[in-house]
């Protein structure tokens, strides 16, 4: 490990994580939090017993271009776990310097997928990681391409699992954080709950995988052990299985095409399980017809479709919109929004992106006609 990142918002971890690691370069989105992790580093030192001059801090890169600049420090593999579409440009960055990228961040590819697929020099230079793609990735081993006939992305189904449109009016954000089988961040949680996390990787199956939106459905299955799935020509349906936990998918994908022994625990052999599927309740969760819409239209849609929900996912937290309001603004905003075209840049994404935020602010205040 040569370097990590993080936005600046727990500099103590970082600290810890950096000097356990040995790391060459710790880069912190908030430049203002370049000073504390300075004192972190030497406050971890002193925890460890390490005496001044025993030992050597690591660099900092500090600022909003601190994630870019490590994406191409000299290395095989970036990892990208940052949250949103700020993740676009370390992406990009790190396939322009010809990295390999273990690809978590599923926002930068929804945002900028013609942008990252351009930016691509060789096959396989992306490996997924989220636990989806990664299954789809292990599954699609299976066939060639040609014999594909569908992905099965599977849902977890969230806290709301089963629950009508009018049963989710009232739901709180702390409902809406309570996942039932996976411990995430809040963002990528809530969007299970609104069912956007699924709708974002379905784009996120599309773009790496090129697979018609079609041909990509999606399975509600509660206990997330089979992670995804793959329907070939004669039949046969491929599956990928192993208890919920992301060391599996993070190992492969940082040792990618082989497989890191002990990375996870297996799905006991020796027990009875019971795992279900069921189709997804389209009409309590609109997001994911919504967004293969989207990603259909292509033109910047994906990109406006993940902003403005950004923004909608942050009011949701602060009070300021309920749960439905998420997906009903996002649907509002993309009915509303001007063509940007094909993105061609960066700036492209971004004129796009700002926009939608922009629009998605002016619903939720209310300020716009029919508000
Ligand atoms: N958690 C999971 O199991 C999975 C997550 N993913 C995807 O991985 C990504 C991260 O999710 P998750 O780990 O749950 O989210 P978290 O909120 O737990 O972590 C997000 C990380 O991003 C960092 N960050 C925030 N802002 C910036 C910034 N401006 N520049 C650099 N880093 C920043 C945060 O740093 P700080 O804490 O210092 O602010 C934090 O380390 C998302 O795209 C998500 O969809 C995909 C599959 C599974
Ligand atoms: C672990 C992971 O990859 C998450 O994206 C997870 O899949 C979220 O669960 P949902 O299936 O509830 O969206
Ligand atoms: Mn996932």
């Amino acid at each position: 490990m040569v370097a990590v990142g993080a936005g600046g918002g727990n500099v103590e971890l970082l600290a810890a994580q950096a000097l356990e690691l040995g790391v060459d370069a710790v880069g912190v989105a908030r430049a203002s939090a370049a000073q504390d992790l300075q004192l972190a580093f030497y406050a971890e030192a002193s925890r460890r017993g390490w005496a001044t001059g025993d030992f050597k801090l690591p660099k900092i890169v500090a600022g909003p271009d601190a994630m870019t600049e490590l994406a191409q420090w000299p290395c095989d593999i970036v990892l990208n776990g940052v949250v949103g579409s700020l993740g676009l440009a370390p992406t990009l960055a790190a396939l322009g310097a010809g990295r390999t990228l273990a690809l978590a961040n599923k926002e930068s590819l929804v945002a900028g997928g013609p942008l990252v697929k351009a930016a691509v020099t060789r096959p396989g230079q992306i490996v997924p990681v989220d636990s989806e793609h990664s299954a789809l990735a292990q599954c699609l081993r299976s066939g060639s391409r040609g014999e594909v006939r569908r992905l099965i992305v599977t849902a977890s189904g969230g806290p709301f699992r089963g629950r009508r449109r009018d049963e989710l009016t009232q739901v709180t954000p702390e409902q809406a954080l309570a996942h039932p089988t996976w411990n995430m961040g809040p963002v990528v949680t809530i969007n299970s709950a609104t069912m956007v996390n699924k709708a974002l990787e379905v784009i996120e199956a599309h773009e790496l995988f090129d697979v018609p939106y079609a041909d990509i459905a999606v399975m509600v299955h509660p206990q997330s052990v089979i992670h995804s799935m793959v329907e070939f020509v004669d039949g046969s349906t491929i599956a990928q299985a192993s208890p919920p936990d992301m060391r599996l998918p993070i190992a492969l994908g940082m040792g990618w095409p082989d497989r890191v022994p002990e990375a996870a625990t297996a799905v006991d052999w020796t027990a009875s399980h019971t795992w279900e599927f069921a189709p997804l309740d389209d009409e309590a969760f609109p997001a994911v017809a919504l967004a293969k819409a989207a990603g259909e239209a292509g033109r910047s849609r994906p990109a406006i479709y993940n902003a403005a929900n950004e923004e909608c996912v942050a009011a949701f937290v602060a009070g300021r919109l309920p749960f439905l309001g998420i997906v009903d603004t996002l649907e509002r905003v993309l009915e509303e929004a001007p063509d940007f075209g094909e993105p061609g840049t960066v700036e492209d994404v971004l004129a796009a992106e700002s926009w939608a935020r922009a629009h998605a602010q002016e619903i939720i205040a209310g300020s716009v006609e029919g508000a």
